[in-house]
């Protein structure tokens, strides 16, 4: 038997980073959203106790540096299963680009052996699940609109979004989630306003959602990738909304609700960059 998942990307609309913890993760205050561009995850039975992943690009990890290799290795020994399992992920979310494509992957992973292997597993069982792997997963397990406290596993829904487009323009360089929150630790921080955005976002006032864009981590990442300012000028200049990188970067993205500016946007960035996209937003899961 096979089943299969999709597996959303997420931006964040405000990012804060209120301090360092003892166990080296920093305290955030952060605004996510799930977005319609997503990878496929399928699980299907193995006849030997074995974990195989197969990713369809050649840079993603196939063994236990995998977040879906370790999701179905925590529900195995959590639940006693001694069953084989092969996990094929198609990549369509760019890696190691802000967008959350591990955490996902393995949210995805979780919900598919739930369903495969009957297991239960209620909301909180799958959350327990989610943040013993990174920090980002609990959010992806159920995705929509959430505020996200602690390291990021503590979540408070949302109302969902005014529709909208999101155009995301990925430069070529990657850059590392630790390096970038390293960097912080010796800058002063540019703190967004996170309260704001929540009154916005309760209000549907999309004009203030753009307006109140803000991420702490994006000066960090600016200084290494210089891309980043080009294409949000470049995107300012054609017209959008709100734009922002999202997460550790260096994705960036802009808000629109008009489909003459997406595509604007799309023609105007892909003289600039290969990876462009232009999606919508994506729904929460039904979990509970
Ligand atoms: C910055 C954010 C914003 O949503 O997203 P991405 O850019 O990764 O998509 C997240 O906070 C990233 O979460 P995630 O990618 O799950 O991070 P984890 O695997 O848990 O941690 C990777 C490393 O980042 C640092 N880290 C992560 C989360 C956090 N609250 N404080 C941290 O200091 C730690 O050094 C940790 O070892
Ligand atoms: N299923 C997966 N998909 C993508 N990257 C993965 C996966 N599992 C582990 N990784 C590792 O996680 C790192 C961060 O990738 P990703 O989750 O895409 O980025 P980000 O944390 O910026 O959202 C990659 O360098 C990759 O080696």
């Amino acid at each position: 038997m096979k089943v299969l998942e999709k597996a959303p990307a997420k931006i964040n609309l405000s990012l804060d980073v209120l301090g360092k913890r003892g166990d080296g993760y920093h305290e955030v205050r952060m605004i996510m959203t799930s977005i319609d561009l997503a990878d496929r995850v399928e699980c299907g039975d193995l006849p030997e106790n074995q974990i195989e992943v197969r990713a369809s690009v050649p840079y993603v990890p196939e063994d236990e540096r995998n977040f879906a290799y370790q999701a179905a290795h925590h529900i195995k020994a959590k639940y006693g299963i001694r069953r084989g399992v092969e996990i094929t992920i198609t990549k369509n979310i760019p890696v190691a680009a802000g967008l959350a494509g591990g955490s996902t992957d393995a949210a995805a992973t979780i919900r598919a052996l739930n369903r495969l292997w009957k297991l239960g597993m209620s909301y909180q069982e799958m959350l327990a699940v989610a943040e013993q792997i990174g920090s980002d997963v609990a959010f992806c397990l159920k995705g929509g609109t959430a505020l996200a406290t602690g390291r990021g596993e503590q979540l408070e829904a949302l109302p969902p979004l005014p529709p909208c487009w999101v155009v995301l323009v990925k430069p070529t360089v990657s850059v590392s989630t630790a390096q970038i929150y390293k960097d912080l630790d010796s800058r002063p921080i540019e703190h967004p306003d996170v309260d704001a955005m929540l009154h916005a976002i309760d209000a549907g006032d999309f004009e203030s959602i753009c307006r109140l864009l803000g991420n702490c981590l994006e000066p960090v990442t600016m200084r290494k990738v210089a891309d980043i300012a080009k294409i949000k000028s470049h995107m300012k200049e054609i017209g959008a909304e709100g734009i922002l990188m999202s997460g550790s970067g260096p994705t960036v993205f802009a808000l629109t609700q008009h489909e003459s500016r997406m595509q604007r946007l799309i023609n105007g960035m892909r003289g600039y960059c290969s990876q462009v996209y232009a999606v919508r937003l994506c729904k929460p899961f039904p979990l509970v």
